[in-house]
């Protein structure tokens, strides 16, 4: 496979298309999913020259975390539904090009077994665990516990879905649970037995200051778009804030999260790492990223992609197109470390080119 393109079109070929959709889809009419492309090909690298130097260090420094790119995978949910071996899979491919795997809590595989699934492949290998604060906090708790003693590194919770999106995919396919035999595995073995992940508007800062005060975890906010919610979030004693519009699966009238980052880089000011994910599929969106402030980004689809495709080999596969790509990108852009990656390397692509 030469691009994750390719990767994408056999997956859509080996699928159930009630699966591929649960995959693709976004909420609504799919305005934001479609803009967390486009916004990337909007923009224009404008590249410096004669770097100096053959060799380029592509390794961040991450909370809980050493990654050996500036890529990361997010967390999406029900993976044996791509392929049997679902989160094993991936964890094994993850820990292999050595960069960080963010768990979902939706995960089709226990965290402590994709732990030691990853840690097969590399002692050393960072997971972080992937959280929905739930209101029963007793539930909250015994999840981060097990997150803690799976040896996660970080938690990140996610609070962008309120409610949950309303994906017309899913409800026109009727596809509303997991098939026989698979099940959200986190969720087990919980007060009151097993629990469909609660999603509740009731949440407020006061739940993430609790949460704050119960770990000496990282933790990590994503879906994070408004410049005030970044600030509040450093208030708040977080520890990164990734950026994101869930894919394009919450709100649909969101705007694409590259196009917020500049905003919310600034309101941070270096003092903690803004994260991004959503549309990113070339090793010169990364690039773009990262030129605007971000200190990482996160993909969600590729790597369900990789997976349906060709399993473990397939997520290796996504993780290192986009490793070459972004190497070649940096090169390109006349980079040796990711620090030469600046703001003033981004323009708007058309007539108007600078005005940014
Ligand atoms: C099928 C699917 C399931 C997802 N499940 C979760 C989840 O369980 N928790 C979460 O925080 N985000 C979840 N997300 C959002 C991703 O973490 C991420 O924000 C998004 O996929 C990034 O956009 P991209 O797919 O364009 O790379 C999911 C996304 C998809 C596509
Ligand atoms: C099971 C869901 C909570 C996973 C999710 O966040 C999503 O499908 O976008």
């Amino acid at each position: 496979m030469t691009s994750l393109a390719e990767l994408h079109d056999v997956a859509r070929q080996r699928l159930a298309p009630e699966h591929y959709d649960y995959f693709a889809g976004g909420a609504g009419d799919e305005v934001a999913l479609a803009d967390n492309e486009r916004s990337f090909r909007r923009l224009a690298l404008l590249p410096r020259i004669l770097p100096g130097s053959a060799t380029r260090d592509l390794a961040v420094r991450l909370p809980g975390a050493e990654a050996s790119m500036p890529v990361f995978v997010s967390p999406t949910a029900f993976h044996r539904l791509a392929h049997p071996d679902g989160e094993l899979a991936t964890a094994r491919a993850v820990a292999a090009a050595g960069t960080v795997l963010i768990a979902s809590m939706a995960a089709t595989v226990a965290i402590g077994d994709m732990a030691a699934a990853a840690r097969e492949v590399d002692p050393g290998a960072t997971l972080w665990f992937q959280l929905y604060l739930q209101t029963d906090r007793e539930v909250t708790d015994l999840l981060v516990r097990r997150a803690a003693d799976a040896g996660c590194s970080a938690l990140v919770v996610t609070v962008d879905s309120p409610v949950f999106g309303r994906h017309e995919r899913d409800r026109r396919h009727g596809f509303t649970d997991l098939p026989d035999g698979l099940f959200a595995e986190n969720m087990r073995d919980l007060p009151g037995g097993p629990r469909n992940i609660e999603m509740s508007p009731a949440l407020s800062w006061a739940d993430l200051d609790r949460l704050r005060e119960s770990t000496s975890l990282p933790v990590l906010l994503k879906g994070v778009l408004h410049p005030e919610d970044a600030h509040l979030a450093v208030e708040h004693g977080m520890d990164g804030i990734l950026v994101s519009n869930h894919g394009g699966r919450q709100l649909d009238a969101a705007p694409a999260p590259v196009d917020v980052l500049p905003r919310i880089v600034e309101v941070v000011g270096g003092r903690v790492p803004v994260l991004l994910d959503g549309g990113v599929r070339r090793g010169t969106d990364v690039a773009i990223a990262l030129a605007l402030g971000a200190t990482a980004v996160g993909i969600g689809r590729p790597v369900l992609w990789g997976l349906a495709a060709a399993g473990e080999s397939g997520v290796r596969q996504v993780l290192e197109l986009l490793r070459e790509e972004f190497d070649d990108a940096l090169a390109l852009c006349g980079g040796r470390r990711l620090a030469d990656l600046t703001r003033d390397l981004v323009t708007v692509r058309g007539p108007e080119g600078g005005k940014w």
